[in-house]
């Protein structure tokens, strides 16, 4: 079963300096939505793991975040897509948790939830180092987008064999064309 991991500000939808902090303010990328789409009528399931520390600074709440994935969710089905498991960091910097990338508790639970001892060879898509960190940490490939913050963090020493693209879109067309 092919698994692909996607961060999500910056990555499925625009990010912003002052956090996505509603629905109305969550706005796909273009591309975005019939790139996951693709990846699922290809047999790929899909996996988000996301940092919200809006929610521990008090910038939205959770039901507030459930309105994002909901819409998320819905736009994706009317392109024929879904994604299969959205997991969140809901905590601040200062927590100390192991949820919160770069540390790779999300990632942990993911590859818990597929029945897998890792995730060697998932591929893990990002806009930020720390993304690429938390995946590499359990043995994804990393993919950088230069959406979002992506073109920051390539100012920024990478995880080897690091591969970047444009966009979510140009990460779905080279996993598509390869995994022919
Ligand atoms: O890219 P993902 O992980 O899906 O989500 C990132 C968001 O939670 C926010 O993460 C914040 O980082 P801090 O949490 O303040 O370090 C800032 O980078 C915001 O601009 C950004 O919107
Ligand atoms: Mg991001
Ligand atoms: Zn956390």
């Amino acid at each position: 079963m092919k698994l692909i991991v996607l961060d999500r500000d910056g990555v499925i939808n625009v990010d912003s300096d002052d956090y996505v902090r509603s629905a109305e303010q969550w706005q796909p990328l273009p591309g975005s939505l019939a790139a996951i789409a693709r990846l699922n009528r290809a047999g790929w399931q899909v996996a988000v793991a996301t940092n919200q520390s809006g929610l521990a600074r008090g910038y939205f709440t959770e039901d507030d975040l459930a309105a994002m994935h909901e819409k998320l969710q819905r736009l994706l089905a009317e392109e024929g897509g879904r994604v299969d498991l959205i997991l969140y960091c809901p905590h601040g910097p200062e927590a100390g948790c192991n949820c919160r990338k770069p540390l790779p508790g999300l990632f942990r639970a993911i590859a818990t939830q597929y029945g897998r001892p890792d995730l060697a060879g998932v591929p893990v898509v990002g806009d930020s180092l720390r993304d690429l960190e938390a995946g590499v940490a359990l043995g994804c490939t990393p993919y950088l987008v230069r959406t979002g913050k992506g073109e920051r963090t390539l100012a920024k020493p990478l995880p080897a064999g690091t591969q970047v693209f444009a966009d979510l879109a140009a990460v779905a067309d080279h996993l598509l064309e390869e995994t022919r």
